[in-house]
């Protein structure tokens, strides 16, 4: 086989007998990712450029047969993943326990901690993150876990201050789950269907910022997001309305003519202080952050939502951080097994 040649970054995914793998790992010395994604995670990961470069780096994508055992494919360095289902995380915990020596991105039942808009944000809350460079917390929010009904009970008495976002409680990554509403009033809310978290809106100027993960390298993009809503529109509205995926519109807002207050970067230091910390806590490695910015408060700063496996097809210069990360985390396993 050719290896190292250019040509070879426009070729699709292999697939390899486990013989042919375990000779590639051995004898040249390969790093050997197996992956199990969706088509559409397929389709806007890994992209030529990214194999193309991997390749070059020593690094080859191989994908995972889930009609086969996992045990019999590979042998892997790494194994990445993004599929739902009880069956899968059991059959990825089970290897885990047995291949200890292969390196599971990420741990299913650190993951399984995202697919929950309440317990996605606890570390955060948890966290109270307070220093020089400002102040990252979640905002107010209430979970209803049946009957809508005592819905506007229920936000009086938490005393949450309209307007509210309604977003499913489960996050798994299926088109409901991405389902949310804006509400003006809370007695509309009842219309809803729960389990569902009731956030209180915070106005951020209309853009947000999307801070991916990987390892231990950061990189944020702007993005635009639904706009303030003024006192004056709040007591003109009433009514529940669904709004589409706004911040996952390819558009990027880096580009956009903002208003530098809103535009400005949350500060460096903050953010590395922030993933820094949720790594620890979550025990994740790739994951994003939508964070907003108060508007008019320079400093204070939201996280609204957490994504395992984000869209990093979208971030720039994905492929380069991404293969390093690949090898350092190689490197780091040879290190710990050579002392
Ligand atoms: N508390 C809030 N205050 C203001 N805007 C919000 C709030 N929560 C959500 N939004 C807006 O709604 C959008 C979708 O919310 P959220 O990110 O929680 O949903 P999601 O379906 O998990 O999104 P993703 O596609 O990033 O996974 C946000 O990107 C932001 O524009
Ligand atoms: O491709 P996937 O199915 O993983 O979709 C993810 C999507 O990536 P995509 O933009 O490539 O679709 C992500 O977008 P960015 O935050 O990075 O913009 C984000 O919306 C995740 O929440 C989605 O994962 P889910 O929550 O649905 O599991
Ligand atoms: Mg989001
Ligand atoms: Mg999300």
């Amino acid at each position: 086989m050719r290896l190292n040649d250019e040509n070879d970054e426009e070729e699709g995914p292999k697939t390899m007998s486990h013989c042919s793998i375990g000779h590639l790992q051995q004898e040249k010395s390969f790093v050997i990712v197996g992956y199990a994604l969706t088509s559409k995670k397929v389709e806007s990961f890994l992209k030529p450029k990214l194999e193309g470069l991997a390749r070059n780096k020593g690094i080859l994508f191989v994908a995972i047969d889930q009609n086969r055992p996992l045990s019999d494919q590979g042998p892997f360095d790494i194994v990445l993943h993004k599929l739902t289902g009880k069956e899968w995380r059991q059959i990825l915990e089970e290897y885990r326990r047995t291949h200890p020596e292969v390196t599971v991105l990420d741990p299913p039942d650190a993951i399984q901690h995202l697919h929950n808009r309440q317990s996605m944000l606890q570390c955060v809350a948890d966290m109270n993150l307070s220093d020089t460079y400002g102040k990252v917390g979640v905002p107010r929010q209430l979970v209803i876990k049946r009957d809508s009904s005592s819905i506007p009970d229920a936000v009086t008495k938490a005393g949450l201050i309209l307007p509210l976002v309604a977003k499913p409680l489960v996050a798994d990554g299926s088109a409901k789950s991405h389902e949310l509403s804006l509400a003006y009033d809370e007695y509309s809310l009842q219309k809803l269907e729960p389990p569902l978290v009731l956030q209180e809106f915070v106005n951020h100027g209309g853009v947000l910022f999307k801070v991916y993960i990987v390892g231990e390298a950061i990189k944020v993009v702007r993005r635009f997001s639904l706009p303030d809503v003024t006192k004056r529109e709040l007591s003109k509205n009433a009514g529940v309305f669904r709004f589409p995926r706004v911040s996952c519109a390819a558009a990027s807002a880096d580009d956009a003519d903002l208003d530098p207050s809103v535009a400005e970067l949350p500060p460096r230091p903050l953010l590395e202080r922030l993933a820094k910390e949720l790594r620890r806590r979550l025990g994740l490695r790739l994951f994003n952050l939508d964070i907003i910015r108060e508007h008019g408060r320079r400093d204070h700063f939201y996280v609204i939502d957490i994504n395992y496996f984000p869209g990093y097809g979208k971030m720039p210069g994905y492929e380069h951080i991404f293969t390093d990360f690949l090898l350092s985390l190689v490197q780091s396993r040879y290190k710990k097994r050579s002392v």
